[in-house]
């Protein structure tokens, strides 16, 4: 399979030909998955979910049980107390590798003093706690006002595996970046830095009219997205508390609410499609199963695009702060970590391994951390202009 990295044009080149079962597929997007008897076309008939036939792969049921532990409330401080129970001790030990970006935050203070930081922030677990319901996961008035203030002084963006609508609509702040679908749908500042002639780049206006870059990398995708969504919703109606939503160029299978005995037939439903897509793939988010496009683009990514856009790539006196408490933020930790740019910040009350370089347990010291932020840079432009 060929990867072509560079913005221009990240999709992966299609990995199987064109067959002769991707003509009798009576869904137009799909591939294989029916069968082809010579000159004839064969109906697939769409499996009902249930019918464990195929073996999942190894590891699938594994990973729906280990994602998004519950989270522990804190009734110990690493530095202080001593550890009361196993869980204190472990939490305790990881956070050494791990420190907390509050109790770090002179180290961090310092490094930054003569960089202009840009701040990146994951908003589901990061800005608004994990609920059950996805459409109820609002973000506090607390938060909003913090993150209003953040965006004062840095340039601020959100980057989501959410559609870019969905997150804009739930922290509201015309004064962001908003990056969604895990990065796959940019609303970026127009800039000379980004090239005019982009192939998934064109010019865009957002709420107040003010002419904006789009970068869709996965664009050729949204059919295919909306096929997918729509099978999924289909087969997957029969299962008590299953959700399905379509974020434009990725879809997502939530199974929070569902009981577990019936997480292998939500496993067989979403490995069924993606028998019949080979150009998607599937990750694993908090409890969601997520389809989206085989395309070399990610968060990672998403951040290098942005700090392009916001003319920030090019000086080494740049510090990025990216905040995000789950797997698709790991992309964006390695690319700081790899170009050793700036800090990768996890969200996570349990330990984890990562590639970030501090923690904060919740997002309650998400807001500490941010209000921290602006009470710093207001008191050394407040000490700047006294001199
Ligand atoms: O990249 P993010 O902003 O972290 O978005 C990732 C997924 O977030 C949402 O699901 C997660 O949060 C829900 C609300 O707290 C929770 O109910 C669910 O179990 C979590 O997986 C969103 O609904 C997904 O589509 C995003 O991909």
């Amino acid at each position: 399979m060929e990867l072509k990295s560079n913005h221009a044009s990240p999709v992966l080149t299609d990995p199987t030909p064109l067959n002769k079962s991707r003509l009798v597929n009576r869904l137009p997007y799909a591939q294989s998955g029916g069968s082809f008897s010579s000159g004839k076309c064969v109906t697939i008939s769409r499996k009902k979910p249930g019918k464990l036939d195929d073996v999942l792969p190894n590891g699938w049921l594994d990973a729906m049980r280990s994602s998004s532990p519950p989270r522990k409330k804190f009734i110990i401080d690493c530095n202080v107390d001593v550890p009361s129970d196993d869980s204190d001790n472990a939490y305790c030990s990881w956070m050494l590798n791990y420190p907390s970006a509050l109790k770090s935050f002179e180290q961090i203070a310092r490094n930054a003093k003569s960089k202009k930081i840009a701040i990146f922030l994951d908003y589901d677990g990061t800005l608004s706690p994990i609920v059950d319901d996805p459409d109820r996961a609002f973000m506090s008035n607390a938060m909003r006002s913090t993150v209003r203030n953040v965006s004062k002084y840095f340039p601020t963006a959100i980057i989501t595996g959410r559609s870019r609508d969905k997150v804009y609509e739930l922290v509201g702040l015309t004064e962001l970046c908003y990056a969604g679908s895990h990065g796959m749908d940019i609303l970026s500042p127009v800039s000379d830095s980004v090239s005019d002639d982009h192939p998934n780049c064109i010019k865009s206006t957002d709420q107040e009219g003010k002419v904006l870059n789009l970068f869709q990398p996965a664009r050729e995708f949204i059919p295919m997205i909306d096929e997918v969504f729509r099978t999924l919703v289909e087969n997957t109606n029969g299962i008590k508390g299953a959700k399905v939503e379509n974020h434009k160029f990725c879809a997502s299978v939530h199974y929070r609410n569902v009981d577990e005995k019936s997480w292998p037939t939500i496993a067989q439903c979403v490995h069924d499609i993606l028998k019949d897509y080979p150009r998607l793939l599937l990750t694993h988010g908090r409890k969601v199963l997520e389809i989206r496009p085989v395309i070399d683009w990610n968060k990672g990514k998403a951040v290098e695009f942005l700090l392009e856009s916001l003319g920030l790539s090019e000086s080494d006196d740049v510090l990025p702060i990216y905040i995000g408490d789950d797997k698709s933020d790991e992309d964006a930790f390695k690319v700081l970590r790899e170009g050793n740019r700036g800090y990768g910040i996890l969200v996570s009350s349990v330990p984890k391994e990562s590639s970030a370089h501090y923690s904060l347990k919740d997002t309650s010291e998400v807001k500490k951390f941010l209000k921290a932020l602006v009470g710093w840079k207001k008191k050394l432009e407040v000490g700047r202009r006294s001199i």
